[in-house]
């Protein structure tokens, strides 16, 4: 049994265009996810299709290796506020609070009372008329306050000043600590939220780039300048590095690669004098982005 969440060749095309293509995935229960990748390469789509806002094209989703729709109780274990989240014309802040706890049966008043109190929320406030930071937080108490097994937070910080989003942070891990869950949040500020995270998937046109736990993908990006033609050369002898992006001045090239540096790829590049430096876990999302390349 694999508890968590797992996609099996989920698909989903509109019209002719494959959004997300044959992805195999599983999401280990009792983690935070963080899932990465450039604009329109799928995130928010995944995100619904794991919690039935949208279905499949092709593909299944499987919570705790039981087929999603099996149970009307399943429904209950999962949590998604979306960005463009439809309330009510008519509703206030309060009420949306009020009527959640409805949802979902691990609800927490205390964290949502925190939680309001600490973004400062103003209840009588019609949601409509809330700023674009507000709708994040009150975004933000719907998915902290579930307490769902599996809560998925969507760029969460949108809007978002900068205190808020250490609030934000720190609500988090008070929460996740308080209930470990299984977390899987999208977000463009990777270097910023990755202490949060346990595992890391990187989505790149619809298809998986990267899944490995943080230090592991803190580890793989490499930015290696030098001369070109040497440069070449060790990316020849070490093919367990892939070239993801490349910038030339002159005789002179920089390249953001892929995978594991051992003591000899280091000592072989120093011999061949080249630098190489670790690249940024934002960063290698980035070159990812602006790559083509896919997991093996
Ligand atoms: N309802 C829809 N109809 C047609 N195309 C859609 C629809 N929803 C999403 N798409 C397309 O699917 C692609 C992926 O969109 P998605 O919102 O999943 O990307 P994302 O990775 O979350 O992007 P971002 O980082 O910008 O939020 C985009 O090209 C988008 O235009």
């Amino acid at each position: 049994m694999t508890a968590g969440i797992s996609v099996i060749g989920l698909t989903k095309t509109y019209g002719d265009h494959t959004v997300l293509d044959d992805l195999h995935l599983t999401f280990e229960a009792g983690k935070i996810h963080g899932l990465l990748g450039a604009n329109g390469t799928g995130k928010t789509t995944l995100m619904s299709l794991m919690s039935r806002h949208t279905f499949p094209t092709r593909g299944s989703v499987l919570l705790d290796d039981r087929e999603f729709g099996e149970d009307p109780r399943q429904a209950q274990r999962l949590c998604f506020i979306r960005e463009n989240q439809l309330y009510n014309d008519a509703f206030k802040v309060r009420d949306v609070l009020r009527i959640a706890p409805t949802f979902y049966p691990t609800w927490d008043a205390a964290t949502t009372t925190r939680l309001v109190d600490r973004f400062r929320l103003p209840p009588a406030t019609v949601v409509k008329k809330l700023s674009r930071g507000q709708r994040s937080a009150l975004a933000i108490v719907l998915a902290l306050g579930s307490r769902a097994d599996f809560t998925f937070l969507d760029e969460p910080y949108l809007g978002l000043d900068p205190g808020a989003r250490e609030t934000f942070y720190e609500e988090l891990i008070r929460s996740y600590g308080a209930q470990p869950r299984t977390i899987i949040m999208s977000t463009h500020l990777v270097d910023e939220a990755a202490p949060l995270l346990e595992e890391v998937v990187v989505l790149n046109q619809g298809r998986v780039a990267l899944q490995a736990p943080l230090d592991e993908a803190e580890s793989l990006g490499l930015t290696i300048n030098g001369s070109a033609v040497a440069l070449d050369g060790w990316l020849r002898d070490h093919t367990s590095h892939q070239e993801l992006t490349r910038r030339t001045l002159g005789p002179t090239a920089t390249v953001t690669t892929l995978g594991p540096l051992t003591e000899a790829a280091r000592q072989a590049a120093e011999t061949a004098r080249l630098r190489v430096s670790p690249t940024s876990l934002q960063g290698l999302v980035a070159a990812l982005g602006n790559s083509n390349h896919e997991a093996a």
